[in-house]
């Protein structure tokens, strides 16, 4: 056996939890068919994740490949609170990452590991035009549903009528999904929504459709069967999930939480099979105290042991910091427990679990899935409205709470605890449960080896390492022609030329 040069892959994420964890996983699966993949986010981001995790300096082996990590300044001073403001800070990203993104793939092609692909995910849609610059190919990384792909595809090109100032409550039919009422449309797209910001983000991404050669997706096509068939027609999109089971590389080895998650397995261990409700509204949702404290009293009532993540909010984001009702903590006693974040997967994997009291992100939406985990629908905004759509209605693996933060509803106590109630006993949550437990064994068949995702994965990394040799053959053609420095070209223009001296230089793995 001999060695081989590895082919290098530069990811670039969002700074978001919910970006960036599906990003690393993709990262860490391409890692363990043989690439090299360096992860890069903002540098104000990067300090939270080598604190919260174990992210260092040095290449981490990950199955037949390597990852490791490089950030990037953003340009502000690490107090700044603009970065709270996305209509402020994604612009900013663009204009930083434009300059530092050519730069970093400069050097690395200087050290010997020029990069032969990029990968982003939605809200940074310019990376491909970097790539493109720069001739090298690129991919984009969906990190919600593909029936929400679908859903903003459809509103970008105006293919149907959505929601809009004149008519608010229409509802929405689309191919091969199920009839959309008009607040189960991912609300960036009400003309009201708080967020336009992010509408403009994942348009931009739109707008760049044609540029990325590859969408690929954390879902998988046993559970979105017919709508990923029906779009693959349209658009080059593989499905690649659930991302999070990685079968050849467990996920403990590189993780990229922002913050360490409190030790909460003992406490798990100690309860019975199936007694503990699972509470968490992912990384950037924050309820208002009233909502707050009927969740507290409905969790009370309903008599359930429970685990309740309760994140502090970032300082400059301006929410109120929440406070358990008086006298909360010392009535729950041992019957529940509050922490600031959780090691999610591991929870969820949990016998002790019984549901997850969810706001429908797609990450957690995906976990809950495919670790067998029923759950209480509780979305706020986003896709997290249409993801409780189908949790409930499709994949059918859950109850509905609430119908999001448009609605602007309060949700009480009894109406907590009647929930709680449907989905830990009785017919209708052993029914889900079953559902789930389906759902759980196709999304390992899926990754497993020679299933529908591995298959696309294993697909990409022979795509990617084909256009590698295609990038190299462009810059040996132009070395035979010009007979021109390479590495003044690479200086001058970026990459388009670069490669090929160092291709067989330092980074080598034993085959
Ligand atoms: O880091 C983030 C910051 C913000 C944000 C920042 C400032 C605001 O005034 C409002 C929102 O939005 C976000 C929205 C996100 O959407 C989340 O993204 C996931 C993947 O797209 C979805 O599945 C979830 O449902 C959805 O909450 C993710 C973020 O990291 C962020
Ligand atoms: O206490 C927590 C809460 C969330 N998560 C992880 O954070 C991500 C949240 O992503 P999601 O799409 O669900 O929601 P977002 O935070 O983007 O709204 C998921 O991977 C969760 O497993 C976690 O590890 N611990």
């Amino acid at each position: 056996m001999g060695s081989e040069a590895l082919v290098h892959v530069l990811l670039v994420s969002f700074p978001g939890q919910g970006h960036v964890n599906p990003l690393l996983r993709l990262g860490k699966r391409l890692a363990s068919k043989g690439l090299l993949v360096t992860f890069t986010t903002p540098e104000s981001i990067g300090k939270a994740m080598r604190k919260a995790s174990n992210i260092g300096e040095e290449l981490s082996p990950v199955g037949d490949g390597f990852i490791r990590f490089e950030f990037f300044e953003d340009g502000w001073d690490e107090d700044e609170i603009r970065r709270q403001d996305l209509d402020q800070y994604l612009p900013q990203l663009e204009k930083v990452g434009k300059v530092l993104i050519p730069e970093m793939i400069r050097r690395n092609a200087e050290q010997g590991r020029p990069i032969s692909c990029l990968i982003n995910n939605p809200f940074i849609p310019w990376v491909s035009d970097v790539a493109d610059s720069l001739g090298l190919p690129s991919a984009m990384l969906w990190v919600q549903s593909c029936a929400c792909f679908t859903s903003y595809y459809y509103y970008y090109h105006g293919l149907v009528p959505f929601p809009s100032e004149t008519a608010m409550e229409i509802d929405v039919q689309l191919p091969c999904m199920p009839l959309l009422k008009h607040d189960e449309v991912p609300s960036f797209l009400y003309p009201t929504t708080p967020y336009p910001f992010l509408r403009r983000a994942i348009m931009g991404q739109y707008k760049n459709l044609d540029k990325p050669f590859c969408i690929l997706m954390d879902t998988f096509q046993e559970l979105e069967h017919e709508i990923i068939e029906y779009m693959s027609k349209i658009s080059p999109i593989k499905t690649v999930g659930p991302l999070f089971m990685n079968p050849k590389a467990p996920n403990a080895t590189v993780k990229g939480d922002f913050m360490k998650a409190d030790d909460c397995v003992g406490w798990l261990d100690s309860k019975p099979a199936s007694s503990i409700v699972y509470v968490s509204f992912g990384s950037v949702v924050y309820l208002k105290q009233d909502q707050w404290d009927e969740i507290a009293y409905g969790l009370l009532n309903s008599g359930v042991n429970f685990l309740w993540v309760m994140k502090p909010p970032h300082k400059d984001s301006g929410y109120e910091v929440l406070k358990m009702p008086e006298g909360f903590l010392e009535k729950a006693g041992d019957r529940g427990k509050v922490v600031q974040w959780s090691p999610q997967e591991q929870v969820l994997a949990h016998p002790s679990v019984a549901c997850f009291v969810t706001h429908c992100g797609w990450n957690s939406t995906m976990e809950a899935l495919t670790s067998g985990m029923p759950v209480v629908a509780f979305p706020q905004w986003g896709d997290q409205v249409t993801d409780a759509k189908y949790l409930v209605d499709v994949f059918k693996v859950g109850v509905r709470m609430c119908r999001g933060e448009a609605e602007n509803k309060l949700i009480t106590r009894d109406v907590v605890e009647q929930c709680l109630r449907e989905a830990t006993s009785g017919p209708k949550a052993e029914e889900m449960k079953q559902n789930a437990m389906k759902w759980s064994t196709a999304a390992e068949a899926a990754v497993a080896e020679g299933g529908s995702s591995d298959r696309n994965i294993q697909a990409f990394v022979d795509e990617v390492k084909r256009r590698s040799l295609e990038v190299l053959a462009a810059s040996g053609k132009s070395t035979a022609n010009g007979g021109a420095d390479l590495a003044n070209k690479v200086a001058a223009n970026g990459v388009a030329e670069l490669g090929e001296p160092k291709v067989n230089g330092e980074l080598k793995v034993v085959s």
